[in-house]
């Protein structure tokens, strides 16, 4: 018998024991069409997502493919000490860690447990003036607009040997840089875009209401974008983001700030005055603050597990940043996470949705019980 658990991952990491009063009955979905054609029904709203992407962004030479080279499987970026070292995206997949998928996977006495997972991408460093082509320029920036979620890697630590782009680490500079170029490139494709509306090119009433909730939408995002403010500052109806949404504007997606660290730094990032200015300018821009030290991690990666516990002692922390990065990651995507357990397998799927969906997928076809976590 298998049984389908949902829950919403990030609050509550460990809240097992299953509350009996949540349980309900499932349907019976592997005699019956009838029941998994309903199913389907019920659960359409609900976006199964299992290739949503948070891409790593940041000035060139920060360390964002060495983060990339940690925190995927198998990461084979090429990390080097000179700007522009990457430049065709790296993508690879993240398993989420959740201690639940062990826990049902041994209640159930499965044979395997697999765990949700999410895409990161690795994209070229930008500089000012890459919205005008500068450095790598607007191909770039259009490897940004293809992601779901924002991971900018922010460099906090000194190091003479490793070159820094603008000539001194500055975290509130090189975050004006890469947000200010995200805001032009926004600018000029909002511009763009409304040059095309006021030819007004929709037939039916409902494409008209359509078009005058994009255009009122674009000039407020176009009025805070001159403000140097991002478009997910605008307050909008879910009408009019839905309008929008066609744009994929870079500043409309969420942001963590990754602030990378030394190792020396680990132990007490806060008594850092670049970290403490990182996490007044995410408080300030409403934003996630994670702090890692890539150079750290890639290194973790090298060593047999039972090595590392030693070498974080010795750093003065207990674990890997990795595993608050990738759990702060998906929360930005405001994914959900649903658990089909039984003796074959206990499975974590990732589904992206609102309040109270359900998902299921044609292999989850056991009648058994269902419980919200
Ligand atoms: N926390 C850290 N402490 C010290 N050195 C670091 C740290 N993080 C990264 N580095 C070093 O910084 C250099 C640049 O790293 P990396 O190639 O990952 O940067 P990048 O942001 O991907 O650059 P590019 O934009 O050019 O692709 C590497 O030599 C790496 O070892
Ligand atoms: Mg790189």
């Amino acid at each position: 018998m298998a049984r389908i658990v949902c829950s919403n991952l990030i609050p509550s990491i460990t809240s097992l024991p299953l509350k009996p009063s949540l349980l309900f009955q499932w349907p019976n979905l592997s005699n019956s069409s009838h029941s998994m054609l309903s199913m389907n029904r019920r659960f359409s709203s609900a976006k199964i997502s299992m290739s949503l992407k948070a891409g790593i962004v940041g000035l060139p030479n920060v360390g964002k493919s060495t983060l990339f080279n940690a925190v995927v499987e198998n990461g084979k970026a090429q990390a080097a000490n000179f700007p522009f070292c990457t430049i065709e995206p790296n993508v690879g997949i993240v398993s989420v860690p959740d201690p639940r998928l062990h826990v049902l996977s041994e209640l159930s006495k499965s044979q395997r447990a697999v765990p949700a997972s999410i895409e990161f991408v690795d994209i070229a460093g930008l500089v000012k003036g890459a919205n005008q082509g500068e450095g790598l320029g607007n191909k770039f920036l259009s490897h940004i607009r293809e992601v779901d979620s924002i991971l900018q890697v922010v460099r906090c630590f000194e190091d003479n040997d490793i070159v820094h782009v603008s000539g001194k680490v500055d975290p509130k500079s090189d975050i004006d840089v890469i947000n200010l170029e995200l805001v032009f490139s926004d600018l000029d494709q909002v511009e763009k875009r409304m040059e095309k509306l006021k030819k007004g090119k929709a037939r039916d009433s409902q494409s008209k209401m359509k078009e005058e909730a994009e255009k009122s939408a674009l000039e407020n995002i176009q009025q805070a974008l001159m403000d140097g403010k991002p478009a997910r500052s605008v307050s909008l109806t879910d009408f009019q983001k839905d309008a929008v949404k066609h744009l994929c504007l870079l500043t409309m997606k969420p942001v963590i700030y990754v602030a990378n660290v030394a190792e020396s730094d680990l132990a007490e990032p806060e008594s850092n005055s670049y970290v403490k200015e990182v996490m007044n300018l995410a408080s300030e821009l409403q934003s996630g603050l994670v702090t890692v030290s890539a150079q750290v991690e890639a290194e973790l990666t090298e060593l047999p597990p039972e090595e590392r516990i030693e070498y974080l002692k010795s750093l003065g922390v207990d674990e890997s940043g990795l595993g608050n990065l990738i759990r702060a990651t998906y929360g930005l995507l405001g994914l959900r996470t649903y658990f089909t357990s039984g003796e074959k397998e206990t499975k974590a799927w990732t589904i992206q949705g609102g309040k109270h969906h359900y998902a299921c997928r044609n292999d989850c076809t056991s009648s058994g019980w269902g419980y919200t976590l």
